[in-house]
């Protein structure tokens, strides 16, 4: 039998920190803020989101300097703007996700994306990465009006997907992504590839991946 593989994308599908951060640091200099996120010490920060990232670089600014009030309601559309004209620059897909992609397929697993990042630029990106064929539905920060950890996200993208969320799991990054696995009462496997290495393995999820290679087994073990 044959299930639904959920996949987030930031931090998960793809490495798209260095292009996150150069949109939040565009919003500083626009402020004339001199300070700067760094693309690999802050690539943590930047799979949290774009508010995480605001908050990381005001925190960083001296004390002299005033910040308006509203001003993080005022960068995130620019941030999002800035991200949007220049989603894909340094952005790629991490090692063996097409080769997995594929694999999966030919098992007859459905493919799926849940992720926060706004739903016209998951799309925008999963298209010039050239993988949003691959996936059955993509539930985004927008398509519904909660998002992950709650666990709707996630089930929708398996129903709208021909899925049962019975036979699906997770694969992520953050604890968010944990939060939501167990929200919806399914299995979370996730990457030890990211910022944080195998130190993620302190949020206990039910496997921990050092490349995606290992998800065929995984999704044959869990699934079948
Ligand atoms: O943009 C975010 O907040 C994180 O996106 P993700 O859920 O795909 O990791
Ligand atoms: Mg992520």
């Amino acid at each position: 039998m044959a299930g639904t593989v959920v996949f987030d994308l930031d931090g998960t599908l793809a490495d798209t920190s260095a292009d996150l951060i150069a949109a939040a640091n565009a919003c500083f200099a626009a402020r004339g803020i001199e300070v700067a996120l760094d693309p690999v010490a802050d690539a943590l920060t930047a799979f949290h989101g774009g508010r995480a990232m605001l908050r990381a670089g005001y925190g960083r600014m001296g004390a002299d300097l005033l910040l308006p009030p509203g001003a993080e309601d005022e960068d995130y559309p620019r941030l999002l703007e800035h991200y949007g004209d220049n989603i894909a620059v340094h952005t790629k897909l991490y090692p063996g996700v097409e080769e997995t992609l594929d694999r999966l397929a030919a098992d007859g697993h459905i493919l799926s994306v849940c992720t926060n990042k706004p739903g016209a630029l998951a799309e925008t990106l999963l298209d010039a990465l050239g993988v949003r064929g691959r996936f059955a539905s993509l539930v985004a920060a927008d398509t519904l009006p909660v998002r992950k950890p709650d666990p709707r996200p996630y089930r929708a993208a398996v129903e709208r997907a021909g899925g049962t969320v019975g036979a699906s799991f997770l694969v992520g990054d953050t604890e968010t992504d944990r939060k939501t696995a167990a929200a919806a009462g399914v299995r979370v496997a996730l990457v030890s590839f990211g910022p944080e290495g195998e130190a993620i393995s302190r949020l206990a999820p039910d496997a921990l991946i050092g490349h995606f290679d290992e998800l065929p087994d995984l999704a044959r073990r869990w699934l079948d």
